[in-house]
């Protein structure tokens, strides 16, 4: 049995709903036995408890629940940066040359390293991948995480058109392709599967069905898309399907809106698309900083939360900008700032949630995950600004815990992760300073 002694701020609650849904504790104990919390609150009172665990001292950092991305793509680590463009040129220009290289598996092993390296170096302990379009490439992806510990909700990218050939499937193929890793990889160590067509704009109806096939012989696999991102993508679905209501209706009539669903972005939505997304409990995956790179507008939160749609945060790496979700929580509360009267005004218990809980519940894992709470698995990041950076002098004058969270967002980066857990296990540790190779 192990104790961690730390500030710890955690949100089991929805701030969107529960008023006082952050919920800290300035000197906490988290028990951990076997990856899952037995006992959390003041240290003190846990302690006494459990006078024989192991104390784990955390104190002088944060300690938050493991961050949760709910949109990210694995082949992209290497096309972030690309700026200049919006969605269909950037994907033409940018990122499908990169993501027609990972047909090499050697090319895509080392690929996959990086992103989960990424990943866990950012205090992300679970994320809804993006795979790739090849199914050696998505074997190496799952071998390579299941090796780092972090879960992983992935699953190969299937399009049948309008991409590029080489990343082009049949329905055929895309079931088969689709079963087998099914069978290989869902629920294997901390891997589950995620039905993966691209988007409306590269599937045929015949591709869509074999996705929703796969979703009903599998009742327990996730399925990821993306939606209404841009209005000349979403000019583009309706003239390939002429039928259409909108962007959802090809993928509610291939069976695929459901509560096991995250459709990424949703920036342009229309009410009856918001109704039926409430209505089957998929959610929205929230990427605002690759809203703003690739200049795709300004999120709808409001009306999100009016129509009962679940909403999380993505980072959308390579549209986005990087892997961290602290940046991600801070330009989403940007942008609901510039939209003035019809935004969501965020605070630091929202971010939280947004980048942690919300996510867990957007995958169907909110009873494992996202939060603190007696039975979760001990997924967590330890924040520590080192010495004499502009956070640790802000967070040294904090006069609340809310402050101290929304500094954390405000200027918190990757040099701010000390330590990250999943189940329990180290994933990852900052090298301390004075210690990295060739110093
Ligand atoms: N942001 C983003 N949108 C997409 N729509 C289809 N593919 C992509 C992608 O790779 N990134
Ligand atoms: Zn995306």
């Amino acid at each position: 049995m192990t104790l961690y002694r730390a500030t710890f701020m955690h949100t089991p609650e929805s701030p969107f709903t529960a008023p006082d849904a952050l919920q800290v504790q300035e000197d906490g104990g988290l028990l951990v036995e076997d990856g899952r919390i037995l006992a959390s609150g003041p240290y003190a009172e846990v302690r006494a408890n459990s006078p024989r665990a192991e104390v784990v001292d955390l104190r002088g950092g944060v300690l938050l629940p493991g961050f949760i991305d709910t949109h990210v793509h694995y082949p992209q680590v290497r096309v972030l940066g690309g700026l200049g463009m919006q969605l269909l040129e950037w994907l033409d220009k940018n990122t499908l040359p990169e993501e027609a290289r990972l047909s090499d598996p050697t090319y895509a092993r080392a690929v996959a390293r990086e992103f989960l390296s990424a990943l866990a170096s950012n205090g992300t302990t679970t994320a809804l991948v993006f795979g790739s379009h090849y199914a050696s490439a998505m074997d190496v992806f799952f071998e390579e995480a299941t090796r780092t510990g972090l879960r992983v909700v992935a699953g190969q990218v299937v399009s049948d058109r309008l991409l590029r050939p080489e990343l082009h499937t049949t329905p055929e193929r895309a079931y088969a392709e689709g079963k087998a890793l099914i069978e290989r990889w869902h629920g294997v160590g901390r891997a589950l599967y995620a039905v993966t067509p691209r988007f409306a704009l590269s599937a045929s109806e015949a591709l869509l069905d074999a996705c929703g096939t796969l979703m009903r012989e599998f009742p327990d696999v996730r399925f990821t898309s993306h939606i209404n991102e841009n209005p000349r993508e979403v000019q583009t679905v309706l003239e390939l399907f002429p039928g259409a209501r909108d962007y959802l209706d090809p993928y509610e009539q291939a069976g695929l809106v459901t509560h096991r669903g995250v459709l990424a972005h949703n920036v342009h939505p229309t009410d009856r698309e918001l109704g039926v997304m409430a209505a089957h409990h998929c959610s929205a995956a929230h990427c605002p900083c690759s809203n703003s790179a690739l200049g795709s507008g300004l999120f709808p939160l409001r009306r999100h939360l009016q129509a009962g749609v679940h909403v999380a945060l993505g980072t959308d790496v390579g549209g986005g900008t990087g892997f961290s979700m602290l940046k991600e929580g801070l330009q989403a509360y940007f942008m609901q700032q510039l939209l003035g009267t019809a935004g969501v005004p965020l605070g630091p218990a929202h971010l939280l949630y947004l980048s942690t809980r919300a996510g867990a519940q957007a995958l169907d894992l909110g009873d494992l995950t996202g939060d603190f709470g007696v039975g979760k698995a001990f997924d967590a990041v330890c924040l520590r600004p080192p010495e004499g950076t502009t956070l640790d002098t802000v967070l040294n004058h904090a006069d609340s815990p809310e402050r101290m969270l929304a500094d954390l967002f405000t200027l918190g980066t990757q040099q701010d992760v000390a330590q990250v857990w999943v189940g329990g296990d180290p994933v990852y540790r900052r090298v301390p300073a004075g210690q990295e190779v060739g110093v």
